[in-house]
C-alpha cells in the first residue's frame, strides 16, 4: 500500500455541446512515502485534473483514492466525511505555477495564513511563519509584500506556506514553469531536501522532462487522460516502451535542438541513420563510437554529447549519425541493444523515425 493509491480512476467532463471529455480514464497509480513522484506530459495530457483528485479539489467520476490509509472514494462515490477531508487537506499541501500569494499582505503573514485554523496563539503562529522561512531560507524578507520578490523567491514563499501545517504530501503543479532556468534550478533542489529532511511525499507535475530527471526517483507519463509508461526514473529513461516516452527522455529537448540548428539535409534513409543513445556509464564502453567501426564495420559521427546524473547515477545521452545500408543499419542496432544502450532512430528535424 502507498501513500497515495490511485485505482481505476476516471474524470469526465461535459464539453460545451454537451458531449464527454475524459480528462483522466482509467489511471491507477501508487506513489510510495518519500518518493519524489514526476507526473510528466504535454498540455491538455489530464495531469493537473488527476493531481486534483488526491485532495478531492476534483472529484472522479470512477476509481478508488485512498490517501494515507484513509479511503477518499471507492467505486467513484466520497467516503469520507467533508469533516474529515478539512483535516486530511490539511496534510496535502499544494504549490502551484502562479504561486497564489496575498498581494496585500506580507511574505510572514503569508504564511500565517495557513495556520488560521491551527489553533496555535498569535504569537506562535508568528514564530512558526519565520521558522518556516528560515526553512526556504527567506526569513530576512518576512515584511516584504510578493511584489518585492523575484519569482523564486515567491515561489519560496509558497512553499513555506504549503507546509505551515507539517503535510506528509506536497503537489507541486508546474511550480517550476513560470521560473527561468536558474530559479527552477534552485526550486528543485529545495523540493528534494525538504523531501529528505522533513520526510516529505512529494507529487511533482511538469511537461519538463528536464525537472522530472533532476529531482524524480519515480515518473509516469500521460497522454489523452491515461498513463502511456510508469516506473522508476532510471528504467523509464534506459527502456522506454512507449514512443512517446522515447522522445521525452534522453536529452530530448537539447537533442532536438541540436538536430534544427544543425540543419541536417534531408537524410538518405537507406544509406544513413540518426540514434539517440542513452545509456548508463557504469555498464557501458566509452568508447561507443570507436567500438561501432569495429564491431559492426560503421562509421558513426557524434552530434551532440552529455551527461547527466539521474538519482545520482550518470547517464550519457549523444546522438550519432551512422552511415550504411539496411543491414548495416540492423546489425548497429542490435550491437547497440546487445551492450544496454537504449537506441531511439530519429529523423534529421529530431522526430521519431517512423
Ligand atoms: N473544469 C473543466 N471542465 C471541462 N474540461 C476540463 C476542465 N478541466 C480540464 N478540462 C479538460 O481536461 C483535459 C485535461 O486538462 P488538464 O488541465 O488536467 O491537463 P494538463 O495535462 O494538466 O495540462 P496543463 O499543463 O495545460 O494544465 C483538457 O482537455 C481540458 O480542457
Amino acid at each position: 500500500m502507498g501513500i497515495i493509491d490511485l485505482e481505476h480512476v476516471s474524470v469526465d467532463f461535459p464539453d460545451k455541446k454537451g458531449k464527454i471529455v475524459q480528462a483522466v480514464h482509467d489511471v491507477s497509480l501508487t506513489v510510495e512515502k518519500g518518493d519524489i513522484f514526476g507526473v510528466v506530459g504535454f498540455s491538455g495530457a489530464g495531469k493537473s485534473t488527476l493531481v486534483r483528485t488526491v485532495n478531492l479539489l476534483q472529484k472522479p467520476t470512477a476509481g478508488n483514492i485512498k490517501v494515507n490509509g484513509t479511503d477518499f472514494v471507492k467505486d467513484g462515490k466520497q467516503v469520507i466525511s467533508n469533516k474529515d477531508l478539512q483535516l486530511a487537506r490539511r496534510k496535502i499541501g499544494m504549490i502551484f505555477q502562479n504561486f497564489n500569494l496575498l498581494n496585500e499582505i506580507s511574505v510572514v503573514d503569508n504564511v500565517s495564513f495557513a495556520l488560521k485554523h491551527s489553533g496555535l496563539k498569535e504569537k506562535e503562529i508568528k514564530e512558526k511563519s519565520l521558522k518556516l522561512l528560515d526553512l526556504v531560507d527567506l526569513r530576512d524578507k518576512a515584511n516584504f509584500y510578493p511584489v518585492q520578490l523575484s519569482g523564486g523567491q515567491q515561489q519560496r514563499v509558497a512553499i513555506a506556506r504549503a507546509l505551515a501545517n507539517e503535510p506528509d504530501i506536497l503537489i507541486s503543479d508546474e511550480a517550476t514553469s513560470a521560473l527561468d532556468p536558474q530559479n527552477t534550478l534552485q526550486i528543485l533542489t529545495l523540493l528534494k531536501k525538504l523531501q529528505k529532511d522533513l520526510n516529505l511525499t512529494i507529487v511533482l507535475i511538469t511537461h519538463e522532462m528536464a525537472a522530472i530527471k533532476k529531482v524524480c526517483n519515480k515518473v509516469a507519463l500521460m497522454q489523452s487522460g491515461q498513463i502511456v509508461e510508469k516506473g522508476s526514473l532510471r528504467d523509464v529513461v534506459l527502456h522506454p516502451k512507449n514512443d512517446l516516452t522515447k522522445s521525452f527522455v534522453g536529452g530530448s529537448l537539447e537533442v532536438i535542438n541540436t538536430l534544427k540548428s544543425l540543419n541536417i539535409d534531408k537524410l538518405d534513409n537507406d544509406n544513413e541513420a540518426i540514434y539517440q543513445l542513452v545509456y548508463s556509464m557504469a555498464n557501458v564502453t566509452k568508447t561507443i563510437v570507436v567500438d561501432l567501426y569495429r564491431e559492426v564495420g560503421v562509421e558513426a559521427s557524434m552530434l551532440y554529447g552529455n551527461v547527466e546524473l539521474l538519482d545520482d547515477e550518470p547517464i550519457g545521452t549523444l546522438l550519432v549519425q551512422v552511415k550504411g545500408d539496411k543491414t548495416k543499419q540492423q546489425e548497429t542496432v542490435a550491437y547497440l541493444r546487445k551492450e544496454k544502450v537504449a537506441v531511439t532512430r530519429l529523423n534529421e528535424k529530431g522526430d521519431l523515425y517512423e
